[in-house]
């Protein structure tokens, strides 16, 4: 398995080794020692999620604030999407920066997006995604904000409206939903 650092620190592309033969082909998904290892990460994972969604679809930016911010291993076993990671981590350089990396049933590439991120996704075909977590879902500490956030400036590869959530669709500003954290933190963005 190859592992590539992006830019935003933590964030890491997982590339499984492919064994193709005459009948196919097999590639361990998921191993947990050689996970810890190229990312230096460990914590166990709780929850498995998996998300079927029609071309043109976009979900997110999603995330789950403490005590249940969430790590997740995401990748795509039918199809292909553009998968985003947005730092909100409070005392990062890179707070409010972005990056994003194509994952398809054909790339095998995974992402792993460490807690304190916002993940979100656009479908760039009908797709079904997978993805680990390492906290259980709870409604109550999720947040959502603005896909299309200017402060953010996520390129998204768009072919079109994305069909979004209601949720979605009423997210909140990057700006505002850092305040209830650390009012201090709108500045910081402006900084960056
Ligand atoms: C996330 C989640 C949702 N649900 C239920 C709640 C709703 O009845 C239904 C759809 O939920 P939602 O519209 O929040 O699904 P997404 O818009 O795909 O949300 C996800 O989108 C981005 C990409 C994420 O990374 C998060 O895992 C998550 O926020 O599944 C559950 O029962 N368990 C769960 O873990």
């Amino acid at each position: 398995m190859n592992a590539i650092e992006l830019e935003l620190e933590g964030l890491v592309v997982l590339e499984p080794r492919v064994l193709a033969d005459e009948r196919g082909a097999f590639f361990e998904s998921y191993n947990d020692a050689l996970f810890t290892e190229l990312t230096g990460y460990r914590r166990p994972f709780v929850q498995d999620n998996h998300s079927i969604s029609h071309a043109g679809v976009l979900r997110g930016l999603h995330y789950q604030l403490e005590p249940g911010a969430q790590g997740k291993l995401v990748r795509v076993l039918q199809g292909s999407i553009f998968d985003v990671a947005v730092d909100l981590r409070p005392q990062s350089d890179t707070l409010g920066q972005w990056a994003g990396v194509t994952l398809s049933a054909e790339n095998h590439k995974q992402l792993w997006i460490p807690p304190g991120f916002a993940h979100g996704f656009l479908a760039l075909s009908d797709c079904e995604v997978l993805y680990k977590a390492d906290a259980y879902y709870q409604p109550s500490l999720e947040r959502s904000i603005r896909w299309d956030d200017a402060d953010i400036g996520i390129a998204w590869p768009l072919f079109g409206d994305p069909l979004l959530s209601g949720k979605d669709a009423a997210a909140l500003p990057l700006r505002v939903a850092l305040i209830p954290a650390d009012p201090k933190l709108v500045g910081e963005l402006d900084r960056q």
